[in-house]
């Protein structure tokens, strides 16, 4: 299943490329059915045509549905259609097959392919049915918006899925100066520059079914072919041992500019930590990074990598940035330099210097890190249910994976990204994969769609204790939905791993808010802060004590 290097070849010189055959049948057949299954439940619409643009600063749409100009029917599939409908199985395999699509493109093509924005549609041309000629992206660089930020389609892509198709039906896709008809048959994929190639879908005298989609790119970064597939790796693999390689290859690449060389070594040096739980290494990627420029990041990251305590403060006590400052405080209890911080830093760390169970340097706050303080929570957890809400690529369920290997593990995410922007540095939409759900956590299971759907059957249907919660979800209104659906589930022991509740500006707002309401509300008198990093946000807190199971179901009742 790939284009192939000389397929690639032909698309990068020719423009675009024909893979017959790309597809087999029974998967092509599967597709097929699921799109008229879909049909038939009314999820298509009327193609339309025309681009909303960005045109000095405004938005200028010229969409509209022209019969001049395209006779169709499109289903988008990003979001994905509810699972209940059609064959939800072919769409995943669909799915697998785009993103492998985009990752061979990218790696052969060195175009930085995003993961985050592929189209995908299903298209019907009835009998009749036509879309004339024109590129699917005009040349003079304006952006459809409607993203968080602008991205350029680069590639479409066209997957048939008509079994024996005749000259005699029509439908072929024109492709305009280059003197080329290609038939829809079953299974034949098109690729080409969507902003090049002018290309014309002949008028069918059969019913006509493809998948259409485009890959895109982030417009305004289009960084060097290696940094960027490092970058996606660490993206979506995470930690592993793989990305650290990939990074590392780019920063000792000379042909790389001094900054980009800093950032690979910090990156490089966040999966040896994070991933492959590799202190000692990591110390030396950050060190590599130092030398090549002093940040504030490396300095931190050095800090909470070194055993040496005078050599983490003269690290820290030398970034010249807050939180690395508050870091220090943490470790070293002086509380002299509480006023030397920014108040929401010093307000952290009063919080957890009275939370704390050691008294504040749970886990090492100077910096744990997602890896650490997922292993402290899983080490005090019990056996029961272990549930991670916002799951994104999943790499942290992959450590939830490899840190609890015989837990029932399940994953909660929409794929879509925040519902509504977070403490206006994320824009809704940010943290969504396009639909993508990871597939790759053995013995995981994925619940797709927004929590306040998803949650209460899943609760219905599974009984049993709950001992580890990771809140990875941001946001208050998340984090508050998940609680206090569980808060009744919650018994004392249980675990609950916070991702970002500390030391952000508005950290008492989000999920510390979401956390104090719960605690009220299900009588969580008593709790332990296992684990806090000033550097990274996480909190690790385990309840001491809960209300009776019956008390909090009425008290979630009031
Ligand atoms: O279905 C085809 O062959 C081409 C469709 C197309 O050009 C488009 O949707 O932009
Ligand atoms: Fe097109």
């Amino acid at each position: 299943l790939a284009v192939g290097q000389a397929g690639v070849a032909k698309l990068l010189s020719k423009e675009y490329v024909v893979v017959p055959g790309f597809v087999e049948p029974a998967l092509v057949g599967a597709l097929r059915e699921d799109a008229e299954a879909l049909r038939r439940e009314g999820c298509f619409v009327v193609s339309h045509v025309g681009t909303r643009r960005l045109v000095q600063g405004r938005v200028k749409s010229t969409r509209c549905i022209s019969d001049e100009t395209r006779r169709s029917e499109t289903l988008w599939l990003r979001p994905p259609p509810a699972p209940s409908l059609g064959n939800a199985e072919a769409r995943r395999a669909l799915d697998s097959i785009v993103r492998e699509l985009r990752e061979e493109l990218a790696a052969l093509t060195g175009s930085p392919l995003t993961p985050f924005v592929t189209e995908l549609s299903y298209a019907y041309y009835p009998v009749g049915g036509y879309y004339r000629k024109h590129v699917d992206v005009p040349k003079s660089g304006v952006h459809t918006v409607g993203r968080s930020y602008a991205q350029k389609r680069e590639f479409s892509f066209l997957l048939y899925l008509n079994e024996d198709w005749r000259e005699a039906h029509g439908g072929a896709l024109r492709l305009h100066g280059r003197d080329r008809d290609v038939l829809p048959e079953g299974g034949t994929l098109v690729v080409m520059r969507s902003d090049s190639v002018e290309h014309e879908v002949m008028e069918a005298q059969r019913e006509r079914w493809a998948v259409v989609g485009w890959f895109r790119v982030d417009a305004h970064r289009r960084a060097p072919e290696a940094v960027f597939l490092a970058a996606s790796r660490l993206e979506r693999r995470g930690f592993d041992s793989a990305a650290a390689e990939a990074c590392r290859r780019v920063a000792r690449d000379e042909g790389n500019d001094a900054p980009t060389r800093a950032y690979a070594w910090i990156r490089c040096a966040h999966a040896l930590f994070d991933g492959c739980a590799d202190p000692e290494a990591a110390g030396r990627a950050y060190a590599e990074a130092l030398r090549i420029e002093d940040s504030p990041t490396a300095r931190a990251g050095y800090g909470a990598c070194v055993r040496d305590a005078d050599e983490v403060r003269a690290a820290l006590s030398r970034s010249g940035s807050a939180r690395t400052a508050a870091a220090l405080a943490a470790m070293t209890r002086d509380e002299t330099l509480l006023p030397r911080l920014p108040e929401y830093l010093a307000d952290s760390l009063r919080w957890l210097w009275q939370n704390a169970d050691d008294g504040g340097s749970a886990g090492g706050s100077a910096g744990g890190g997602t890896r650490s303080s997922l292993a402290i929570a899983a080490a005090s957890a019990g056996d029961g249910l272990v549930l991670e809400f916002g799951v994104y690529y999943g790499r942290s369920l992959r450590m939830l994976r490899d840190l609890m290997p015989h837990a029932e593990l399940h994953g909660f995410d929409s794929f879509q990204g925040l519902p509504e922007p977070w403490d206006g540095r994320e824009p809704a939409g940010s943290y969504s994969t396009g639909g993508e759900v990871p597939d790759d956590v053995p013995g995981a299971r994925m619940h797709v769609g927004w929590f306040d759907r998803t949650l209460p059957p899943f609760l219905e249907a599974h009984r049993g204790p709950i001992s580890l919660v990771h809140l990875d979800c941001d946001l208050y209104s998340s984090t508050a939905t998940v609680l206090s659906a569980i808060g009744p589930r919650l018994d004392p022991g249980a675990v609950l791993v916070f991702d970002d509740f500390l030391a952000h500006p508005s950290w008492r707002n989000d999920q510390k808010r979401a956390f104090d309401e719960a605690a009220a509300a299900f009588g969580w008198t008593s709790y332990t802060v296992l684990a806090a990093s000033l550097l990274t946000k996480q909190v690790v807190i385990r309840i001491d004590a809960a209300a009776s199971a019956a008390a909090s179901a009425a008290a979630a009742a009031r």
